[in-house]
């Protein structure tokens, strides 16, 4: 690009003037490719237009040129009076080799980048590897900060590879050592799979991968903090998630209960190592009257997009009542920070070809659809346990509920139950009410999620709604 001066190597913030050229040659085609990336938060809305937030350019990208160039971008995407930030990084190529094909975004008419390839750079090895070689050297670079944790070795020349799974962001594995996560939509504020990992390593807790290295950008104007952008992780090499584990037993008769028990210890682990880190606080009276609210307008919520919940409302909300009743006997309610979203996709399992086996929890942004500042609240750890619960019923009901799927799961909820009593050295059945809420709340969740995502999984949050709706589950 003709505004980046020859001597200039690496990571230049662009001047605002080719911000607004750029963007402008590139909108159209980014309008279009964006709604349909698995990524894309705002499906199924109008995407009413892009403003650029950000632009560096990584590596130089000159129209003609042989070599690739890489662009990151930070995009607004305007929705109604909705707005998202989504992450971008742009290749940029003269001729694009047929592998990086699909990766094609288009090909600008006007502009700076006129007539080049420009692409999703993600599958291209040559830049995601500029990305690991910045993040092995921390600074600043344009709009963007690369930091790295005290004490971490991150070797040079490791081979990236796109992860290619379903997910909310993106990935690279850099030669089985590393795991670089992506995000695509960033909101100001610390991101708390960056903030939770990083206490919880630095707390000595072995449960969760250690963050190594990450990168992020300047806080913007309208304040609220620096925005997390990518995160350098080790990569648990042979690991299989525990919703592959989870199916893979189902399917051949085995007990999982072992694997059950140890997971509800490594869940009890994690909290207690958050509780010990960070701010803790309790619920009581109004508070846990809020929480009660919270949950029916989401029930409401999700009433509106799936109307066969209506005729079990009444009967959640009288569920979700059990809460008020809680704040009226003057009970208080402790809460910490917790992963959020814990299910048995959300845990990889390591070693345990060998026999042996530990958990480790990933990912824990919390639930995408919420705010970052709600995924930051501190929450009575019951709402981890009742999701790993709920995963158990999924994982049963996925392969048809019959009475063995049925008895497996109850088995496995029991097991992981008393791994958390064990280590927590806490007594889950005097909470079992307040339990009960959470499983509900979650069980609405889901019915919601699954609505909008993947709607012939409905049925497995619908049964467990008419169940703990107190019908026939
Ligand atoms: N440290 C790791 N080691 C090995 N695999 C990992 C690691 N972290 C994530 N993964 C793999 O990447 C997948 C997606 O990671 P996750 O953090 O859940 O991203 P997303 O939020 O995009 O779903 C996981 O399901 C797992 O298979
Ligand atoms: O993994 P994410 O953070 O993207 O979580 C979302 O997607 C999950 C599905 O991938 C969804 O989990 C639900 O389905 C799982 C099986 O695929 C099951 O194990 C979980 O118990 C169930 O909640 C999750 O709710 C959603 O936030």
């Amino acid at each position: 690009m003709t505004v980046i001066p020859d001597s200039v190597p690496l990571g230049v913030a662009l001047p605002e003037t080719a911000d607004s050229t750029l963007l402008s040659s590139l909108s159209s085609l980014l309008t279009r490719w964006l709604p349909n990336q698995r990524w894309f938060a705002g499906k199924g809305r109008p995407l009413d237009g892009l403003t650029l937030a950000a632009a560096t350019e990584l590596l130089p990208c000159r129209p003609g040129s042989a070599t690739p160039g890489l662009l990151h971008l930070l995009v607004t995407a305007h929705q109604g009076r909705d707005t998202d930030c989504y992450q971008l990084l742009l290749g940029v190529r003269a001729v694009l080799p047929p592998a990086l094909v699909p990766a094609l975004i288009g090909r600008p008419e006007t502009g700076p980048l006129r007539g080049c390839a420009v692409y999703d750079a993600v599958p291209d090895p040559r830049l995601t590897a500029v990305l690991l070689e910045r993040l092995r050297a921390p600074g600043r670079l344009g709009a963007l900060r690369f930091l790295r944790e005290a004490g971490t070795a991150i070797g040079s020349g490791l081979s990236p590879r796109p992860l290619n799974a379903e997910q909310s962001n993106s990935s690279v594995v850099y030669g089985d050592a590393f795991i670089l996560k992506l995000f695509r939509r960033v909101a100001p504020g610390s991101n708390p799979d960056l903030e939770l990992p990083l206490a919880l390593a630095r707390a000595g807790c072995r449960e969760v991968p250690a963050p190594a290295a990450w990168f992020e950008s300047a806080e913007p104007p309208s304040g609220g903090g620096p925005l997390t952008l990518g995160i350098l992780q080790p990569y648990l090499t042979g690991s299989s998630d525990g919703w592959q584990l989870a199916l893979r037993a189902l399917a051949d008769g085995e007990s999982f209960e072992g694997p059950a028990h140890a997971l509800g210890r490594a869940t009890a682990y994690v909290h207690t190592a958050l509780a010990r880190t960070l701010p803790t606080d309790v619920l009581a009276g109004g508070e846990l009257a809020a929480l009660a609210e919270e949950m029916t307008e989401r029930l409401d919520r999700a009433t509106e997009a799936v109307p066969e919940l209506d005729r079990y409302r009444p009967a959640l909300r009288d569920a979700f009542r059990a809460v008020v009743d809680m704040a009226r006997a003057g009970h208080q309610v402790p809460v910490q920070r917790i992963h959020g979203d814990l299910h048995l996709g959300q845990v990889l399992r390591t070693g345990a070809s060998a026999g042996g086996g530990s958990w480790a929890l990933i990912d824990f942004e919390g639930e995408p659809a919420k705010s970052l500042a709600e995924r930051r609240t501190p929450q009575p750890v019951l709402r981890d346990v009742a999701g790993m619960l709920r995963s158990f019923d999924y994982a049963a009901h996925s392969r048809g509920a019959t009475a063995a799927s049925r008895a497996w799961a109850r088995a496995n909820r029991r097991a992981y139950r008393a791994g958390y009593e064990e280590a927590a050295g806490t007594e889950l059945r005097a909470q079992a009410a307040l339990l009960r809420v959470f499983e509900t709340d979650k069980a609405v969740y889901e019915v919601l999620y699954e609505a909008r995502h993947r709607p012939s999984w409905l049925p497995i949050p619908m049964a467990a709604v008419r169940r703990l709706a107190g019908g026939p589950g």
